[in-house]
């Protein structure tokens, strides 16, 4: 009751898993699901991010992830899985705080191996067209990181899988099913809001 048809954006890194552990939380909450990166690609009318940084810019499509995040900030009742890069825009974040924001924390090299194994078509920002797939998606990622944590560091509540894994006594973060951490990230958005209800009362 204390999120009050607030919106709730998953902000993190490329493979944190916020489109696939979004959706679990959107079913949880009775909540619409919607992927930015999605949202971009209909507004502009071309099928793929990787595309629309091909045919424009990225900068060109971080205007329209801007436009799509605050046409999403006036709604009600959403979970929004962001684009990894959505944070870097202060922009965004007067958009996303209208809501809840979650940052999926999840280790650099649990995320090259996921997109590894998934291919980096659909990530123009890691495509490569030759090489080890693992480690040049992890240079790349590291690189992003650097640039980006202090902003995911902004978000109201980490839900860290290296935290998840030691609570449930495993020590490595692959084992965690999307719903484990889905699990998770409502317990976090639970004490958040507790937490600042108790403050204002
Ligand atoms: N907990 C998980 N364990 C293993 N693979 C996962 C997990 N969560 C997501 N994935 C996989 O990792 C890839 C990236 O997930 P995705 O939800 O698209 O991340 P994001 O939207 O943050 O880029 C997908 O192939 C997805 O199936
Ligand atoms: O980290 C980034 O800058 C990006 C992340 C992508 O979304 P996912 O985080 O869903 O992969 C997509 O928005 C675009 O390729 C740029
Ligand atoms: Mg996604």
């Amino acid at each position: 009751p204390y999120l009050n048809d607030r919106c709730v954006y998953l902000v993190g890194m490329m493979g944190s898993g916020k489109t696939t552990v979004g959706k679990i939380i959107a079913e949880v909450l009775g909540y619409s699901f919607f992927d930015s990166d999605k949202l971009v690609e209909q507004s502009v009318g071309i099928p793929s991010v990787a595309e629309i940084f091909q045919v424009h810019s990225e900068a060109f499509f971080r205007d329209n992830e801007s436009e799509v995040l605050r046409d999403l900030s006036s709604m009600h009742r959403l979970i929004v899985a962001t684009g990894g890069g959505a944070v870097i825009r202060p922009i965004n974040w007067s958009y996303m705080r209208k809501g809840l924001t979650i940052w999926l924390d999840v280790p650099l090299d649990a995320l090259a191996r996921r997109i590894a194994a998934v291919g980096t078509a659909s990530r123009p920002l890691l495509h490569q067209e030759s090489g080890d797939p693992y480690a040049k998606a992890y240079a790349k990622l590291t690189a992003l990181f650097e640039q980006r944590m202090d902003s995911y560091a902004n978000a109201d509540a980490r839900v860290s899988l290296e935290n998840i894994a030691l609570k449930q006594g495993h020590n490595d973060v692959n084992v965690l099913t999307p719903s484990a951490i889905a699990i998770e990230a409502l317990l976090k958005m639970e004490s958040f809001l507790t937490e600042k209800a108790m403050v204002r009362n």
